[in-house]
């Protein structure tokens, strides 16, 4: 009989929860004993078995899947890649100072959990509920940013709610501005703020020996695919589309990392870039999603100042333009397939397009897998359609061509104006400026060409270069109108770019799976799918008696052999608390090794979420555990296949 999972009603208690990832050592603050360094985290034996986990499917689900050319380029990166890719210029974030502190925070950040506390203290006020906060007020509440219980009049309530809205749309000036007009201080010391200072998110550094060479520690892995595209398109036989995928730690130096693992200084992430025609952005797989439900915050809901979702077929929002081509629809629902498949809440993942304010201005649209978890709804997965920038400033920085040559079906047959010169009149006349002569010809137009063609015919005509003219005689060259046949199209292709990170899918997958056991509040279960669990499966000697020991040993030994990892758990404790220990690592199934399993060859199987217990012999239980953490079989065939054993007991 399927037992039931008994869950507490009670909200979720964050201290218990943080405290249970901690003392599990699913992850905590790196350097400790030196005191710490905000935004730095190390992961234990859990927490990195988990994150392997979701790597190791996120392989699966996208690079083996889409057959992706992996790829594992360097951290460190010499300054001109960032110059080319405006990192250097723009990613940066405004900070202001506490006038008397020194303490730095983060402008937008500060605005916002400001007029956020006195928006939540009006509307109880008015007898409403507050907001639900977002990941970025966090600094709110460690802030303590004191939510003071005063109705506001309505025009400064309409104008919060709006400044709110276009926060992403202030300047550093103007968030200054925004500090002064609206009284907004340090709500740790009452203390004004100095005026905003771009901050660059990047670490510097140098490379070689005299540190002439300014690099940076990578903020993201995507530039290490845009400079090896040329390489990637031979690989791919010179053919579009294809996608590159790479995991590798990027580096932030963001302004007060407070959030836990969703704003640290050092990330794993995982970026693909898919390199597509401009022209045809359709996909061949897009049939086989076109169906994926997903729930959409478009931005034309966010312009309006709303937040309603819509439930709608990527196949649908395709059609209907809300996503903007097949590519990017079917990454989104890829996304989708394998945030859920990882034990992602369905009904805590939305999709949010980036408003025409937040979106870069080369990009064609834009996506954010944002996950809601007790910090609020945090953006986990960008999926960006980035048209064809990266490499064209690429290209343009190296004076190296990045681009797809592709054979026509149909050659395109066309005629017009070409100019022919005769190289040796041309040498002896301009000398040293032969080339800018000839390169200025070659720029005209076919108007341009045309006019110097009547020109030339009445004797002369002249070219201007940078203020200096030239004239130009039949002897030095001529204009022909000429047939010219086009056998190959040349193009920049277009990214789409989907780009996860690790961390903050982690945390969110650990938030979702935990619950308490109605029986005792005290009792945490971490729910991980047995896809990702850190370990499969729990081995529980009843006692350390030495007998019991053989069985333990073979049964190890066999899960070992067929893969399956398994840990022993023979500390002192009590069965029931050694349990416990492991429902809040998360491990789906406990074999206990009893008295009987030596007398009568039988091992107690139990499943983590329900506590049910199926009894059988070792070769049997150890058969379905292998099947039930492979996925081959459910709990409830567990049971019927080991329903001859009904009646038999555990001695425990
Ligand atoms: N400081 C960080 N700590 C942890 N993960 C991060 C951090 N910054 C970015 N990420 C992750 O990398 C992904 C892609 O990065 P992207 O540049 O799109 O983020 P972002 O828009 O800068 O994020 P945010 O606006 O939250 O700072 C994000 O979806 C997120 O999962």
């Amino acid at each position: 009989m399927a037992s039931a999972v008994k869950k507490n009603a009670h909200q979720f208690n964050k201290q218990q929860f943080e405290s249970v990832l901690t003392s599990r050592f699913f992850y905590a603050p790196a350097f400790e004993i030196y005191g710490g360094v905000a935004g730095l985290y190390d992961y234990g034996p859990p927490g990195s078995s988990l994150q392997a986990n979701i790597i190791s499917e996120w392989r699966k689900h996208f690079i083996i899947e889409d057959s992706m050319m992996e790829l594992d380029t360097t951290i460190m990166t010499p300054a001109p890649v960032f110059e080319a890719s405006g990192h250097v210029a723009r990613f940066a974030d405004w900070m202001v100072k506490d006038t008397k502190t020194g303490e730095v925070l983060r402008a937008d950040h500060l605005v916002k959990a400001v007029l956020k506390s006195r928006l939540d203290g009006d509307r109880e006020a008015r007898g409403q509920k507050a907001q639900p906060e977002d990941e970025k007020d966090k600094k709110k509440k460690k802030k303590n940013v004191k939510t003071t219980i005063v109705k506001l009049p309505d025009e400064e309530v309409k104008l919060y709610e709006e400044i709110l809205n276009r926060l992403d749309d202030y300047s550093g000036p103007e968030l200054g501005q925004l500090c002064r007009q609206h009284k907004i201080v340090n709500p740790d010391t009452g203390n004004e703020v100095t005026e905003p200072q771009e901050f660059n998110l990047m670490f510097t550094s140098s490379i070689g020996p005299t540190g002439q060479h300014q690099g940076y520690l990578r903020p993201e892995t995507a530039q290490g695919h845009f400079l090896n595209f040329n390489r990637l398109l031979e690989f791919n036989y010179n053919r579009v589309p294809f996608a590159s995928a790479q995991i590798g730690r990027s580096f932030r130096n963001e302004i007060s990392p407070r959030a836990g693992l969703l704003r640290v200084r050092e990330f794993t992430m995982a970026e693909i870039e898919h390199f597509v025609d401009p022209l045809d952005k359709h996909h061949e797989k897009f049939p086989q999603i076109r169906d994926v439900i997903l729930r959409l915050l478009t931005k034309d809901v966010q312009e309006a100042g709303k937040n309603d979702l819509m439930e709608m077929t990527v196949g649908e929002a395709v059609e209907k333009g809300v996503i903007a081509n097949e590519t990017l629809g079917y990454f989104v629902a890829r996304i989708y397939q394998f945030l859920i498949k990882i034990g992602i809440d369905a009904g805590k993942l939305r999709f949010r397009q980036h408003m025409s304010n937040e979106m870069a201005h080369y990009a064609a649209d834009c996506w954010d897998a944002e996950i809601e978890s007790s910090y609020g709804w945090t953006e986990c997965v960008g999926c960006a359609d980035r048209s064809a920038y990266d490499l064209t400033v690429h290209s343009e920085k190296t004076g190296k061509p990045l681009v797809v040559r592709q054979a026509l079906k149909e050659p395109i047959v066309t005629e017009k104006e070409v100019a022919e010169f005769n190289n040796k009149t041309l040498g002896k006349t301009f000398g040293r400026d032969l080339k800018l002569v000839t390169q200025a010809v070659a720029d005209l137009d076919e108007e341009g060409l045309l006019k110097l063609k009547s020109e030339l015919a009445n004797g002369s005509g002249t070219i201007t270069v940078d203020g200096r003219k030239f004239k130009l005689t039949p002897d030095l060259l001529t204009i022909k109108r000429t047939v010219i046949k086009q056998t190959t199209r040349e193009f920049t292709p277009n990214v789409i770019e989907p780009s996860f990170g690790l961390g903050r899918i982690l945390y969110m997958l650990l938030e979702h799976s935990w619950w308490t056991r109605e029986e005792d509040e005290q009792r945490g279960v971490l729910s991980l799918p047995i896809l990702v669990a850190p370990i499969k499966v729990l081995i529980v000697p009843l006692s350390a008696k030495e007998e019991l020991q053989p069985i333990v040993q073979e049964v190890s030994a066999k899960l070992r052999r067929e893969g399956v990892f398994s840990r022993v758990d023979d500390s002192t404790a009590s069965i029931g608390k050694r349990y416990a220990r492991n429902d809040e690592l998360g491990t789906p199934f406990g074999l206990t090794v009893d008295f009987a399993s030596v007398k009568n060859r039988t091992l107690t199987l139990r499943e983590r979420d329900t506590t049910a217990q199926l009894i059988g012999s070792v070769e049997d239980v150890v058969d379905v555990v292998i099947a039930l953490v492979r996925g081959d079989m459910t709990w409830e065939e567990a049971s019927h296949k080991l329903a001859k054993y009904d009646g038999v007991q555990a001695v425990g």
